[in-house]
């Protein structure tokens, strides 16, 4: 079976082997496994009942990336958690093509006062030999303009962070969180991790490279999406948080595709398309 909906989540298999898992809770995708490694960190204390959002893997950030004067909503929105409908296999030619959907209406209604419009996302998760392509669509079912952040917050597995770097980000300006969201200018060509960083780099190219330490590449390329994020949470933070282990940090690296600098605006009945591709190099 190339897509099974098995205890919550949706395991698609590719003929080559390679595996994905997808959450229903917040169409969260927890494992992608291609040439017969795991390509993604999921805490060992991630709570999976339901009652947060998953700590690890690649939640779906929407509509507020962080909090916001202007919408009262949770950190990171709702959509990384609430259960999603499974929508069902959409092809297993090529790739293993799979599909959820979040409407308004599945909101609980304290989310919905806080957010009120009518709206439909639809994620597609497409896993294919090396590749795991995962993408959003914002259908806005309201007559109203509505705005919002969204971002792709990809949990990277690593063997030693600081062996990690992240290709591409040079001359992009960044936001740095760490430094109460000071802005620089990004000089170095590979972006190294030897301590707390949480950056939000602005107007990124598409195409990115992260060397995972251990002679294995991971390629990144978005789409629509104009931002990336990068995040390690390092010793305090990771001791702060109750669902990472204090001893992860150093397995784990966010690279989040995202448009969360600026609020994307989408007019009534509109659509609006984007995502990623991760492919093992
Ligand atoms: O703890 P969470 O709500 O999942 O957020 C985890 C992290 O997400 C992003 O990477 C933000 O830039 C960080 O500031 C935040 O700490």
């Amino acid at each position: 079976m190339p897509a099974q909906e098995i205890n919550k989540s949706v395991v698609l298999t590719h003929p080559s082997g390679a595996t994905a898992n997808v959450a229903l809770y917040g169409a969260t995708v927890t494992s992608w496994v291609a040439e017969g490694e795991e390509r993604i960190f999921v805490s060992k204390k991630a709570i999976r009942d339901g009652s947060k959002a998953i700590r690890g893997g690649i939640p779906i950030v929407f509509p507020v990336f962080g909090t916001s004067e202007k919408v009262k909503l949770p950190q990171h929105g709702f959509a990384r958690n609430n259960i999603w409908e499974y929508v069902g296999l959409i092809t297993d030619n090529d790739e293993v093509v799979v599909r959820f959907a979040l409407k308004d209406t599945q909101l609980t209604q304290q989310q919905r006062n806080s957010w009120p419009f009518s709206f439909r996302l639809s994620y597609t998760v497409a896993l294919s030999e090396k590749s795991l392509k995962t993408t959003l669509v914002v259908k806005n079912e309201d007559i109203d303009t509505f705005e919002f952040n969204t971002l792709l917050h990809t949990y990277l597995l690593v063997p030693d962070v600081e062996k990690v770097s992240v290709k591409g980000l040079e001359s992009c300006h960044y936001l740095d969180k760490v430094k109460g969201g000071e802005k620089f200018l990004e000089s170095n060509d590979l972006v190294t991790i030897g301590s707390e960083v949480d950056r939000v780099y602005c107007n990124v190219p598409d195409h990115l490279s992260v060397n995972i330490g251990n002679g294995s590449v991971i390629d990144i390329t978005k789409s629509n999406l104009r931002d990336t994020v990068v995040w390690n949470p390092w010793v305090e933070k990771a001791q702060a948080l109750a669902d990472f282990g204090d001893d992860e940090y150093p397995n784990m690296i966010c690279v989040e595709a995202g448009s969360v600098a600026e609020w994307v605006k989408l007019a009534g009945g509109q659509s609006w398309t984007g995502g990623q591709v991760l492919t093992v190099v």
